[in-house]
């Protein structure tokens, strides 16, 4: 492992594969994944050639401080300019990835960057495999690694989070009252809650089941941080970005006719399209500057997934020469879609009220490669899986129509996601 800042010499290798048209997921040896997948498509990755980890700021440091990626940009950037690539496949994930995970506030630790050395990826039918050694014509040990069936998770002991219930919906109440106060506009508040195996949690496991149960989200695995998260901080392919705002939350109907109606009702909620209307305008004030044309839909379409549905807006952009995907990434995060409006008021209440440390959580997981292809998603719908451990979060907007015990149950329709993960069939 290297975590010095001056990046080593890495060679690069990327040559097809025939396709298998297997899931991605069991190409993955035992130990810490990494994986970036859509239904059948993506990225996974093992081993470590380099990586960095940076380190938190001090406490008082300003919630909005974007060091951490910063130094990120300045390493990939080094690392870049030191490799040598041969990359037979020319696809958006080939030759040098990068996978990364950035904490939700520049003070919690957490933040990593790594360099696998085997990354296996597909894209539309095509695979590829790609290795990444110190010497020209080697190959990484880790190729050969044996691969054992994936463990199921076994039972589980489910534990309470930082704050009860009842308390929780405190600090969703005292948040309601700031916001009619005139406080702030909007702030999103989350919690935690425990998951506890009695042996190792194969991260493998939860990924297969992610994948499938979510085919339209994007199910990732980097640093312990694992999830399907549906919302999309940017995906940058040469100079057009691809961004997916989501905020506004039903859940499923019982039966087509139930569900329809719930979606139209939150179509015409006054107080949806505006929690939906700040997290949008915090993507276009944040992407203006860096984007020379900028394309946002007038009006939300829903999205649906297995557990809930969402008000969701697609927006396009054609960046400014220059602009690279963890500029963007700086930019944007955080979107009031995880943070709130103003963002820098938001960000401090949510540390004075949640009572916990979000970690990775709402933070950008992604990956990127060396022409400047990327994608990050908002860390949603997951967890931090350490050894038997999962620490699983999730929240909600409030704004100043938000009722605490709807928001209970609106996070609780979100850990169902990673609870149903970790839960083996016929548990
Ligand atoms: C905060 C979460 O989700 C975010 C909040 C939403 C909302 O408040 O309606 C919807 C999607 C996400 O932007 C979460 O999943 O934990």
């Amino acid at each position: 492992m290297n975590t010095e800042l001056s990046p080593p010499k890495l060679f690069v290798r990327t040559v097809p594969l025939r396709d298998r048209a297997d899931s991605l997921v069991q190409r993955l040896p035992a130990g810490t994944p990494l994986a970036w997948l859509t239904g059948d498509d993506g990225i996974v990755g093992w081993g470590e050639a380099t990586r960095l980890d940076p380190a938190p700021q001090p406490e008082g440091t300003p919630p909005t401080d974007t060091t951490r990626f910063v130094e990120a940009t300045a390493w990939v950037h080094g690392l870049l300019e030191h490799a040598e690539v041969e990359d037979e496949v020319n696809l958006p994930g080939t030759g040098l990835v990068t996978f990364g995970t950035f904490t939700f506030t520049p003070t919690s630790r957490g933040s990593a960057l790594i360099v696998p050395r085997v990354v296996v990826g597909r894209r539309e039918g095509r695979t590829w495999l790609t290795t990444v050694t110190d010497e020209p014509g080697a190959h990484p040990e880790e190729l050969l690694r044996p691969h054992s069936a994936p463990r199921p998770v076994g039972p589980v002991e489910w534990r309470p989070g930082s704050l009860t219930r009842e308390e929780w919906m405190g600090a969703v109440a005292g948040t309601v009252e700031r916001i009619r106060a005139g406080e702030l506009e909007k702030a999103v508040l989350a919690r935690d809650s425990f998951a506890e195996a009695d042996s190792p949690i194969d991260v493998r496991v939860l990924l297969e089941r992610l994948r499938t149960r979510f085919p339209a989200c994007f199910t990732f695995s980097v640093g312990g941080m694992v999830g399907a998260t549906p919302e999309l901080l940017l995906r940058r392919e040469g100079d057009q970005l691809t961004s997916l705002v989501l905020a506004g939350t039903r859940p499923r109907g019982e039966d087509a006719g139930a569900d329809h109606q719930l979606g139209q009702e939150m179509l015409a909620s006054a107080k949806d399209i505006e929690e939906h209307g700040l997290a949008v305008d915090s993507l276009r004030t944040a992407l203006e500057p860096l984007a020379e044309e900028l394309v946002v839909p007038a009006w939300p379409h829903l999205l649906k997934l297995a557990n809930v549905q969402h008000l969701a807006t697609r927006a396009h952009a054609r960046l400014a020469p220059g602009v690279s995907a963890l500029d963007a990434v700086a930019a944007l995060h955080p979107t009031a879609a995880v943070g709130g409006t103003p963002t820098g008021t938001a960000m401090r209440l949510i540390a004075e009220v949640e009572g916990m440390d979000r970690g990775g959580y709402a933070g950008p997981v992604g990956w990127l490669d060396g022409a400047g292809n990327s994608e990050w998603g908002i860390a949603l719908r997951c967890a931090h899986v350490d050894g038997s451990r999962a620490r699983l979060y999730a929240g909600g907007g409030i704004v100043a129509g938000s009722d605490p015990a709807s928001e209970v149950a609106e996070a609780e329709s979100k850990f169902r996601v990673m609870r149903e993960a970790l839960t083996d069939p016929g548990a």
